[in-house]
């Protein structure tokens, strides 16, 4: 099944032409990268998918759901971690994870289990029981990250999850990434780091001011292009539109 369908997407703000026409499809059970240089377009993208944002053109589905006319049914369906999270600092880790699970499970029995899912995925241990205020960059981004995942959507949509992360949190948040493949999400992930999203996804979009320059298997494009890696076949790409 589709579990994403981007066609001709356009967005302005204002004079700004931040995507000029985006195409591309997800299958379930993808992990599927956006990737490009910063102002590329990206966050833009995933807000709309995310019902966050209005497009000025094209459309998209997500799950056979119009992002704009059937917000509401993607919504239920969907987990989207924005770049610059914060989480509800005066709270504890704990307080917040139960706050959340009590407002997306559909009964008590539930919220307990995605608590408990949460719990574990946040790796923080003890340090639950302090307030978010006092945790560091890499703890808050891997509690906002058991958030969007403990609620199993069938699409996560994670704006640079691992952006400013050390290497151990980043790793952490990848494996996390790969074991929920496994329980039936689809991931669509953005990131300026080719070289995380090379090992990482199984398709990439390479995008570039507004529009995509390439998309398929990193393996496939270095491949066509004759690439040690994505950086490479990323500036081959662009030399060439
Ligand atoms: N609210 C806004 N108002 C005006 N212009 C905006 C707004 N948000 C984004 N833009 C512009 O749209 C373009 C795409 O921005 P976007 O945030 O989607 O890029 P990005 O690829 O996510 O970049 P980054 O990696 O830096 O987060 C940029 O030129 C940006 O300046």
């Amino acid at each position: 099944m589709v579990a994403v369908k981007v066609e001709k997407l356009e967005k302005d703000y204002g004079k700004v032409k931040a995507l000029k026409g985006i195409s591309f499809t997800i299958e379930e059970g993808e992990i599927f990268g956006l990737i490009g240089p910063n102002g590329a377009g990206k966050s833009t993208t995933l807000r709309i998918l995310a019902t966050l944002l209005m497009p000025t053109g094209g459309r998209a589905e997500v799950f056979g759901y119009d992002v704009v006319k059937e917000a509401e049914e993607v919504r239920k369906l969907i987990s989207y971690l924005p770049e610059e999270a914060g989480a509800y600092k005066r709270l504890t880790g704990l307080e917040y994870l139960e706050f959340m699970a009590k407002l997306y499970a559909k009964d008590k029995k539930k919220a307990e289990e995605m608590l408990k899912l949460g719990i574990e995925l946040s790796g923080l241990g003890e340090r639950l029981r302090d307030k978010v205020s006092t945790y560091s960059k890499g703890m808050t981004r891997r509690l906002l990250l058991a958030r969007a995942l403990m609620v199993k959507p069938k699409l996560a949509i994670l704006d640079e999850p691992t952006s400013g992360l050390d290497i151990m949190n980043a790793f952490e948040i990848r494996k996390t990434i790969k074991e929920f493949v496994r329980e039936g999400v689809t991931f669509l992930i953005s990131s300026h780091n080719m070289l995380e999203v090379e090992y990482l996804c199984d398709r990439v979009a390479l995008i570039h001011k507004g529009r995509i320059v390439e998309i398929g298997e990193p393996e496939e494009l270095k491949a066509k292009y004759n690439a040690e890696n994505l950086e490479e076949v990323f500036m081959e790409a662009i030399n060439n539109v």
